[in-house]
């Protein structure tokens, strides 16, 4: 199998089958080893910017070609969507290239009498790309669509809940190129010599905002190649989540149930913060999460977290009263992280978003029988979604007895603002240097 073909395999998977692209694009790079840094790096760049731009690149096709993206071969719409993205976007494959190349795979998948078809319209678009009208901006909703490669839905949700103006700013950073951060581990571990080390691999290591052991890496090809990665003193996770452990804040020796726990990313880091003391019981649901978890304590050498397999919509009587923090981070629409994992937005309906509003309830109903009188809940999303957040936050406080806690003393001064008064922070990707998330923190009043 050539490049192209692997490409074409793994849009295939995402956008007919449903898979998660990030997943398989890193199952088949896995799979082919062998292949180039070179050839690695442009599956990676065209996968994911296909799938990115995936409505922008519609709207090119749909301009040039009778036949409508929706009624086309999956096959065909596939070659097309990428060889789309290369002409659009890159620069390092010339337009000739890029249509044989679509022609030549559209014949050796069995679409012969298709190949005029393919070639008549790359070659269009390549020479009148630029030409094509896009809605225009007093068509705002269907502008910015277009415009960023967002479904109007969201558009039109987002418009509603944030204005014109930070509605433009999130959309324009899920659209940016981000590096990969990672908390540098304080406990057992040296950061100047972590990042020493981590600089004599050749890698690039930049401060990233609002934690002083955040990091940006760059320049390097696999994660499983960074020795400290490898001996546990780093762990991946952007700066957002990291402020979950801050506004937790346990106390050495505390008792933490975390509800929806894997990879394990917040577990580790507030087992970390009580310095090997206390205990964090790490729960997700399946065999298969747990098992990540497992994997991230056993590669930290952590010794205060342990896994337990376990639905948190089921009430676990014998957790009762029991944890001074409990922390949920619940499953979410994930709209906060869409500039990593692309594919996010293209699976989003409005009843999905009202099913997921219905599990975060019922998993927050059992979070707050865990938490010892006095004791924390910290409730967390990856979502910019008002009804995840803040209208989560009201119908807790509405029926259950505990009352929210400020973030100030807990958080870095920049990030302090009415709300985070009032018990909780909503990151918003473009006005904050984060992906979108929300924290909120309550205390048990009886
Ligand atoms: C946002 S992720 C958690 C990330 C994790 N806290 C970390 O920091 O690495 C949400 C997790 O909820 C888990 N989950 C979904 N439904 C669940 C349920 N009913 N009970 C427990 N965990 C669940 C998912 O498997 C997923 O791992």
């Amino acid at each position: 199998m050539n490049t192209r073909e692997l490409i074409l395999g793994i849009l295939l998977a995402v956008n007919e089958e449903g898979e998660p692209s990030h997943r398989v694009i890193r199952e088949v790079l896995t799979k082919h080893q062998f292949l180039p840094k070179q050839e690695r790096a442009f599956i990676t760049r065209v996968c994911e910017g296909t799938l990115e731009y995936q409505i922008t690149i519609d709207y090119i096709l749909n301009h040039f070609s009778k036949v409508k993206t929706d009624k086309m071969k999956p096959v065909i719409r596939e070659i097309l969507r990428s060889s789309v993205y290369q002409l659009k976007y890159m620069d390092s494959v010339p337009d000739s290239a890029v249509c044989n190349e679509a022609v030549k795979l559209a014949q050796k998948k069995g679409f012969y009498n298709l190949k005029p078809f393919v070639n008549g319209v790359l070659r269009t678009i390549a020479r009148e790309m630029e030409e094509v009208p896009y809605p225009e901006r007093s068509d705002l909703e269907n502008h910015l669509s277009v415009k960023y490669s967002m479904p109007p839905f969201l558009v039109q949700k987002w418009l509603r809940e944030y204005g014109e103006e930070i509605t433009e700013k999130m959309l324009a950073d899920f659209l940016t190129e981000r590096p990969t951060t990672v908390r540098c581990r304080q406990y057992l571990t040296n950061q100047e010599e972590t990042l020493e080390s981590i600089r004599e691999q050749g890698i690039q290591v930049s401060p990233a905002p609002y934690l002083d052991y955040a990091f940006y890496l760059s320049g390097y090809n696999h994660i499983l190649t960074i020795q400290a990665f490898l001996e546990g003193k780093i762990q991946v996770q952007d700066v957002s989540s990291m402020l979950v452990a801050e506004v937790a804040a346990p106390k050495k020796g505390d008792q933490i149930l975390d509800l929806c726990a894997a990879p394990g990313g917040k577990s580790l880091h507030v087992a970390d913060k009580m310095a090997g003391f206390g205990m964090v019981e790490a729960r997700d649901l399946t065999e298969y999460k747990v098992g990540l978890i497992q994997e991230n304590i056993v590669r930290a050498g952590t010794i205060n977290v342990q896994t337990r397999c376990m639905d948190a919509t089921v009430l676990d009587i014998d957790s009762e009263d029991s944890a001074d923090i409990v922390l949920a981070d619940v499953p979410c629409s994930g709209y906060g992280v869409i500039g990593k994992k692309p594919d996010i937005k293209y699976k989003v309906t409005p009843s999905k978003q009202e099913e997921i509003v219905i599990l975060q309830r019922k998993i927050l109903d059992r979070a707050a029988r865990y938490v010892k009188r006095g004791g924390t809940l910290v409730y967390s999303t990856c979502t910019i979604a008002k009804e995840e957040n803040q209208e989560n936050v009201s119908w807790f406080l509405e029926n259950y007895p505990f009352e929210a806690v400020e973030l100030d003393s807990c958080l870095p001064q920049e990030l302090c603002c009415e709300t985070t008064k009032l018990g909780y922070l909503q990151l918003l990707p473009g006005v904050h240097k984060t992906d979108g998330f929300f924290i909120a923190k309550f205390k048990r009043k009886r």
